[in-house]
């Protein structure tokens, strides 16, 4: 354009990492904890977008890689080739590691899947909050040498430090290209995978370190009643007997208390009353039997 009018950028972006990173901090971060529901859009994307941040000069398009993530149980090798495709058709990844920890297996595994890769990828060195800066020095050479970042980028997604650098510099990168979205869309999740997300947040939040994050909401129903109240009958599936009785705690008290703060969350989100009726499933080992993951919702055609 001329007049030294700036152009437009947009593009798509996949975070990759470890579990526990950070990598939903930062998105809750850089999108903010806003959530526009558009239940009558079908999600007909191979990904999900976990966010779109719309500013005047550029709309940064978050997407999911899925299967990049946990390489160990069959759930993982089910996507990955998808994730493969992903990675080659985003604009820019960015690989967050935490800055805590040292280099291993899991981001080994990471940067394997990342050789022949076209995309660009930074390096996000997370939760430079717990280090000294003396030792972030070491943590950048380590990684220096593995890969070709195009950029390294230390920040504290929980503090917020440097993410507004990060976010000058993902803007830098991207192609000129059209607001893809309406300002106001921060997410295009359907209404089911947030209210999922929603009750088993409460799950995690209640139990603390007792139930691990595999834990798995399943929406069985959702029905808006005449008087306009909607029901919502949702499982969470865990692994072990054992994690089904602390789910359910003394006479059932902490699955009533996962259900009140759910309930209290998506009434906001829809606007409506809610009747929230959960109850817990144990299937053992449910992440590896390939059948029940199309029960659970992954379909390969879709990723
Ligand atoms: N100190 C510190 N903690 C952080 C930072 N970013 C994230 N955390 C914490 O790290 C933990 C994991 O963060 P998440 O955002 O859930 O990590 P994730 O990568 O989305 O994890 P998965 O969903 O399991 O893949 C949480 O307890 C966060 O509060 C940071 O910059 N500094």
């Amino acid at each position: 354009m001329s007049n030294g009018e700036k152009t437009y950028k947009s593009g798509f972006i996949t975070i990759i990492g470890r579990p526990n990173v950070g990598k939903s901090t930062f998105l809750n971060k850089v999108i903010g904890q806003k959530i526009a529901i558009m239940s009558d859009k079908a999600q007909t994307t191979r990904n999900k977008i976990q966010g779109v941040l719309t500013t005047e000069e550029a709309q940064m398009i978050f997407i999911d890689t899925p299967g990049i993530h946990k390489p160990k149980h069959r759930l993982g090798q089910f996507m990955i080739k998808v994730a493969t495709n992903t990675l080659n058709e985003v604009d820019l990844i960015l690989f967050m590691v935490n800055a805590s920890e040292g280099f291993g297996r899991g981001e080994e595994f990471i940067l394997e899947k990342l050789q022949g890769i076209q995309t660009k990828v930074f390096l996000v060195i997370n939760k430079i909050d717990l280090v000294h800066p003396d030792d972030l020095i070491t943590i950048i050479d380590r990684y220096k040498d593995k890969f070709p970042f195009s950029e390294i980028v230390p920040i504290s997604a929980l503090e917020g430090n440097n993410v507004d650098h990060l976010l000058h510099t993902i803007q830098k990168y991207l192609p000129e290209g059209p607001q893809y979205y309406p300002s106001d869309q921060v997410t295009d999740h359907p209404e089911r995978f947030i209210i999922a997300e929603l009750i088993r947040e409460k799950v995690l939040q209640l139990t603390r370190e007792e139930i691990p994050h595999s834990v798995a909401v399943i929406i069985e129903k959702i029905e808006t009643r005449e008087n306009g109240t909607v029901h919502i009958m949702a499982a969470i599936i865990v692994e072990r007997d054992s994690q089904k009785g602390i789910i359910i705690g003394k006479q059932g008290s902490m699955l009533k208390e996962i259900g009140k703060r759910a309930r209290t969350d998506i009434e906001n989100l829809l606007g409506s009353k809610v009747f929230l009726e959960l109850w817990v499933k144990v299937q053992k080992d449910w992440r590896n039997k390939a059948s029940l993951l199309k029960e659970f919702g992954y379909r390969e055609d879709e990723y």
